[in-house]
């Protein structure tokens, strides 16, 4: 299912697509008589698709169907594309070597599935019309050859499976490309936990499902005690290797259906689902002891943390109110000697 971004580029797409075909055909009208003697019937057939064009342009520009804005693309240029290949030769016509293009550019606006359409469609049309060549119609009034009319067909056929193809790696590595886009853009680069945005996106999810089947949340703020001494007595590079550390060793011990994110400098936090206050607590005291009981970076420190622990209230709570009564207990457990579990009032 395509998210809304991706809505609001197909549509961008689709206005260039349509934009730089009525530059193209304006061209063409306005150009090729002055270098061509071609029968009347083609400006006409000219001017009749740019007006249909315009049609299109401004229904999909006022976003009137934004669904259909694909299927409409495609009967236009079914529309546009048929009769005037139809009077000017077929396979024949300078015009089929645009066919190929077709499904690329249904890739770009529509996906996978629309392209695979658009050829499908198109291979047994060139095939009937290379089969069939003799009976169209051509105003240009070339000779007609049949070698060349199957040469044609063959190189047609073969260029419309090649951009088909062509099509589906690209949007196999453009589907690979914004996922780990998406990935990145969430995760905290040092520890490879959850940022802010990640962790406000999974938390939100997983306090609607609490709220839905009126299961209970907790959720744990972590701060490690004293970090400011490593950093000022080994540097940062030190300090670091201590936050990916102690990220590491926390989140090898929460379930994997557990959040953790890194909530700022050296604070973490974890979304504990179906989990009350009393069970949080537990939970936090072994993560407190498992740091406690550890060294971390190659000078082998001790650690310990102070965790801050609160549950989602039935009334009138939601994650920020969560947070700052987390935040509130952890000051608090920082207060009372550091390296504790406090829970909120
Ligand atoms: N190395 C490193 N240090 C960081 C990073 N982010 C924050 N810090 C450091 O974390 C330290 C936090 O210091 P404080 O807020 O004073 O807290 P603390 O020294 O841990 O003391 P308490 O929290 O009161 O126990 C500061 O020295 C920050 O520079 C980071 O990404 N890397």
């Amino acid at each position: 299912m395509p998210n809304r971004d991706q809505i609001t580029l197909h549509h961008t797409l689709t206005l260039r697509i349509v934009e730089l075909t009525i530059v193209i055909l304006a061209f063409a009208v306005a150009l090729r008589p002055l270098f061509t003697n071609l029968p009347n019937v083609f400006i006409w057939v000219a001017v009749g698709n740019l007006i249909l064009l315009m049609l299109v342009y401004s229904v999909i520009r006022r976003r009137l169907f934004p669904q259909w804005e694909f299927c409409l693309c495609l009967v236009t240029a079914v529309a546009i594309m048929l009769p005037t290949l139809a009077i000017s030769g077929g396979v024949n016509s300078q015009l089929a070597f645009f066919l190929p293009l077709s499904p690329l550019l249904a890739a770009l606006i529509g996906g996978r599935r629309e392209s695979i359409v658009v050829a499908a469609s198109l291979i047994p049309a060139i095939v009937l019309a290379t089969v069939f060549s003799e009976h169209v119609i051509d105003l240009t009034g070339e000779l007609y050859s049949q070698e060349k009319t199957i040469d044609r067909g063959f190189w047609l056929v073969a260029a419309t499976i090649f951009s088909t193809v062509f099509a589906w790696f690209f949007l196999q590595r453009y589907d690979a490309l914004t996922s780990k886009l998406k990935e990145e853009n969430i995760k905290d680069p040092l520890t490879n936990l959850y940022n802010r945005r990640g962790l406000n996106i999974y938390f939100k999810k997983a306090l609607d499902n609490a709220i839905c089947s009126a299961s209970p949340i907790s959720l744990i703020l972590i701060d490690i005690d004293n970090f400011k001494t490593i950093n000022d007595q080994y540097g940062h590079d030190v300090g670091d290797i201590c936050l990916v550390e102690v990220a590491n060793l926390l989140s090898a011990n929460v379930r994997r259906t557990d959040i953790i994110a890194r909530f700022g400098g050296e604070e973490f936090i974890i979304i504990l689902p179906y989990t009350n206050q009393e069970a949080a607590a537990l939970i936090a005291d072994k993560l407190r002891q498992l740091v406690s009981k550890n060294t971390f970076s190659p000078f082998a420190f001790p650690l310990t943390i102070t965790l801050g622990i609160t549950e989602h209230l039935q009334h009138n709570d939601n994650a920020l109110k969560m947070i700052k009564r987390a935040d509130k207990a952890l000051y608090k457990g920082k207060d009372r000697g550091r390296n504790r579990v406090e829970p909120a009032e």
